[in-house]
């Protein structure tokens, strides 16, 4: 059985044998070979479908490493700010470690299943009349001045349990890919993800890195700009980011792995989610969608050489933000009870 990202990859990652480890044997999660888009963009392109982790996102595979390592150094409390995955991860592996989770949220900006989530696992919830950078900002300060474990993903052990995906990808898929895509908030997981294909390079098990190619919102996008974006603005709410905290390395994975950094409407991104959902039947949040809407773009505008092996992360489970998969939905309507009429209905 799966025994979780520590266990598995123990001989990649800072633990020791006295190290506890906390897990809800994360990792492991499909790659799933993603049909429409493979037609469309006359390459093979897999889905690594990131929303089968415990708490429905990648973010567990950061927190296992973060947990543990708070846990082995007497933590008793920890504390993160969050666009709501983290947080959620955060409050789920708290509970495993019998610590007390504080999480700092954008008021208002949270998903339902997210904020859900922290509460149903008995979180200390702040809801900050901020953005995430401002709750990111507070984070910072809190843990500076009292006994809280800091979480987020400047926290380098989050980086390395999250680089264990791209370890996943080459043990499943035989090689590195040519391309790797997924979407970009606070920039920890394309760091991770980069990180993990050179050090798997660099040990000889695959002979190749990816390129990186990275999306940000188009409201949201200040490594595409260039600048920090005070007032990010985004239906992609957990990557409603305007200052990442991996910045610098984000640019590094770009630079170093030829890939680039761009940007995705919220239009495009939700074309990618509904496509997904309706024509490879994977269901994902909004930003996680991102990463498929710029490889649609990229490859409508002909950047996208036929015949590679692309791998697109799709970060987070689609039940996180419920709210959008019931936007569209038909108005309810009754239906005389008679099966013709009902089948005729149905028809
Ligand atoms: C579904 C989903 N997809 C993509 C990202 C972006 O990853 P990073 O570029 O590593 O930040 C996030 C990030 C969420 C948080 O930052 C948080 O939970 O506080 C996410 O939840």
């Amino acid at each position: 059985q799966w025994r979780g990202i520590i266990e598995e990859y123990r001989d990649r990652l800072p633990v020791s044998d006295t190290t506890p480890v906390v897990t809800l044997r994360e990792g492991g999660t499909p790659l799933v070979p993603a049909q429409v888009l493979s037609e469309r963009t006359g390459c093979e392109v897999h889905l690594k479908v990131e929303g089968a982790n415990p708490t429905g996102s990648f973010k567990d595979r950061g927190m296992t490493m973060a947990i543990s390592k708070a846990k082995e150094e007497g933590a008793q409390a920890v504390i993160c700010a969050s666009t709501g995955n983290t947080s959620a991860s955060a409050a789920a592996y708290g509970v495993r470690a019998g610590m007390v989770s504080a999480v700092l949220v954008p008021q208002g900006k949270i998903a339902l299943g997210k904020m859900g989530q922290a509460l149903v696992h008995g979180a200390k919830i702040l809801q900050v009349d901020g953005n995430f950078d401002d709750c990111l900002t507070l984070a910072r300060a809190l843990s500076d001045n009292y006994p809280v474990a800091l979480v987020n993903s400047v926290n380098p052990v989050r980086i390395e349990g999250q680089k264990t995906a791209a370890f996943e990808i080459v043990d499943m898929l035989g090689d590195a890919p040519d391309i790797h895509v997924l979407p970009v908030g606070n920039a920890g997981n394309i760091t991770a993800y980069w990180k993990g294909y050179k050090e798997y390079a660099a040990a000889g098990v695959s002979s190749r890195t990816p390129r990186m190619w990275g999306f940000q919102a188009s409201g949201s996008a200040p490594i595409v700009r260039g600048e920090v974006v005070k007032d990010p603005s985004t239906i992609a709410t957990a990557i409603r980011i305007g200052n990442p905290a991996s910045w610098q390395l984000a640019l590094a994975a770009r630079d170093e792995s030829g890939g680039r950094i761009d940007e995705v409407t919220d239009r495009e991104i939700l074309r990618a989610y509904r496509l997904l959902a309706s024509q490879e039947g994977v269901f994902v949040e909004p930003a996680s969608a991102a990463s498929v809407a710029g490889l649609l773009k990229a490859a409508e505008q002909g950047k996208v050489d036929p015949g590679q092996k692309i791998v697109c992360t799709v970060t987070g489970n689609g039940l996180k933000d419920p709210d959008w998969a019931v936007a569209g939905a038909p108005q309810p309507v009754t239906v005389p009870v008679d099966a013709a009429t009902a089948a005729q209905r149905l028809g």
